[in-house]
Formats: structure tokens, sequence, C-alpha cells
């Protein structure tokens, strides 16, 4: 039986820091590496950032969308990086942002399962249709090991004309973002079901606190671009995935200022490490200095 994600993950972290690396291999990052925009470049792509970082960072993140721009063809690359990836020690975190009703989302989450032929160790998902839509993906998860980061306040500008928006459950107002990180709260607490009360926060940070605090599965994104944090992550019992750094903005400073010293924080980094290559050892370069700017925070 595969350990959770939650305890891999933290395995992972203490083995190698927190550093995510996205593997997002956008049309300008390939003609900066002198590569066609075709699956011969793409594939070249991902091998140089595979072959160079994953076995030595705690978690890829590819993107599934500019695989999927290349078709069948595409999905052959990824699903060798994904095997190749793991097989060197690093976890893959599928950037999917899958969401939908529960018989659908059943099948997206079997990304999760082993023996398909794009198994990872987590996905992201997105709560647009409800927290009760993407129960089968918290069940697959549980069931192989698996995690999922759920969409709560994004690294992009307009974000909060949703996120932002307050809703009722008839005893409470909470913004949406709220809402899917009390949700993701209680997936972290052993014995909650959708339709339960959600967790009270005191139980869930005594929870939390025991089991350490990466220790839960499930996490939420939260972008380090946000101008504060405005939703409480106290208690999540899981990791937090932290976008936005680099190309879009963030800093690790903004880490600092944004989430204390009990958030298991999971900082990804796409474009500003991939503009280093094609060559390995700027790769590693561009890693280790974000790596190490972390350490010290
Ligand atoms: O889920 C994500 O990873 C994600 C959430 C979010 O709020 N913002 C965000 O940028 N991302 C992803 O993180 C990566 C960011 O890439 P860079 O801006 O190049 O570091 C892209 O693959 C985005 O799809």
């Amino acid at each position: 039986m595969t350990e959770p994600f939650g305890r891999r993950l933290a395995d992972a972290v203490a083995a190698r820091g927190p550093l995510c690396v996205g593997i997002d291999p956008h049309v300008p990052l390939l003609e900066r590496w002198g590569l066609p925009d075709s699956p011969e470049g793409l594939a070249r792509f991902t091998d140089a950032v595979v072959d160079a970082l994953a076995g030595t960072v705690a978690v890829l993140k590819p993107q599934l969308a500019f695989y999927e721009r290349h078709g069948s063809r595409g999905l052959a690359v990824l699903e060798d990086a994904v095997a190749r990836a793991r097989a060197a020690g690093a976890l893959v975190l599928l950037d999917a942002k899958r969401g939908d009703i529960g018989s659908t989302m059943d099948a997206y989450a079997d990304h999760l399962r082993p023996g398909h032929p794009l198994h990872s160790d987590a996905m992201t998902v997105s709560p647009f249709l409800g927290p009760g839509s993407l129960q089968p993906a918290v069940d697959t998860a549980r069931q192989h090991g698996g995690g999922l980061f759920v969409l709560a306040r994004t690294s992009n500008p307009d974000a909060g004309t949703l996120q932002h928006a307050v809703v009722s459950d008839g005893v409470r107002q909470r913004s949406v973002a709220q809402v899917v990180v009390d949700t993701v709260r209680g997936w972290n607490t052993p014995g909650w079901v959708v339709g339960d009360p959600l967790p009270d926060v005191a139980a869930a940070r005594d929870l939390a606190g025991r089991w350490g605090p990466t220790t839960g599965s499930f996490g939420v994104v939260v972008g380090a671009t946000l101008h504060e944090l405005d939703v409480d992550l106290d208690g999540l019992g899981g990791p937090v995935l932290a976008p936005g750094l680099g190309a879009q903005g963030g800093s690790v400073a903004d880490l600092r200022r944004l989430f204390g010293a009990g958030t298991a924080v999971v900082p990804t980094v796409s474009r500003d490490v991939l503009a280093a290559g094609p060559d390995p050892m700027a790769l590693r370069a561009a890693a280790e200095r974000w790596a190490t700017e972390l350490a010290a925070a």
C-alpha cells in the first residue's frame, strides 16, 4: 500500500527542500531554447528538464495544457516524462485543474490510479462545480495514496472577482475561497464527510499539530502574488501550493509576508527556472538559487 501523499511530500521536502518546479513548455520558452513548437521540440524540452531536476527537487509539476495542445503525441511525451520523473525520486503533481460533476470527476481522478498512463502523485483540481463534486477525486486519492491541490486564491490578477464573493450557508458568511479552504480542512480531518458541519478550527488545528503540518494529503493553491492573505489557513492540516513566483512578480519575501511558520508551503516556479535552459547545469543552478533563498527564509 502506497504511503499517503501528505507523508510522501513531507519526506520529500525533508530530503530535498520544498521547491516545486513547473514544467511549462510554452512557445516563447521553446523558441528561447532553439526548439521547434512540435512534439519533437516538446520532448527535447521535457527530457532536459526531467534529466536536470528530477533527482534533486521535491516536486515537478507538468502543466497538462502544453502537452494536450500537441494531441496524442504530446501526451506520449508527458507519459514518458511522468514515469521517468517518479523513477528518479521526484513527486509528480499533474497540473490538470480538472473539475466536473461526480461521475466525470471520477474519470479525471484516474490520473491518481496506478496503471494510468499519466499516473501522478497528485493533481490540481478546480472547485467551481461545488466542493461535493470533487468527492470522487478525494476517494481515489485516499485509496491510492494520492493528493489533491484545490484552487482557492489563485495568483492571477482578477481572481478575487469570484474567489472573494461572499456566500452564506445560513449560519455564517464566508468568501468562496474560504469555503474551499474549509472543505479541504475537512478532507484532512478523519471521519469528516461532505454534508457534515465543517470541522471546528481548533479541533482541526489540534489534529494537524499532532500529525505534523504536512501530513494531510489535501492542499490548497494560494498565489504568492496576493497583496494580503485573505483566507484563514489555520488548521488546514495539508500543504499550500504557492505559484506566482518570478515571472508573475511574487518573491520569497512575499511568501514570508503571507504565510506564517506553521504553514506547509510548497512554492512553485516555472518560467523563472526554465528560462535558464537548455543547459542542464544552468537549469540546476536556477532551481538551486530558489532553493537557497527559500532555505534562508
Ligand atoms: O495550479 C497552479 O499551479 C497555478 C495556480 C495559480 O493560481 N497560478 C498559476 O500560475 N498556476 C500555474 O503555475 C504555473 C506558473 O508558471 P510561472 O508563472 O511561469 O511560474 C502555470 O503552470 C500556472 O498554470
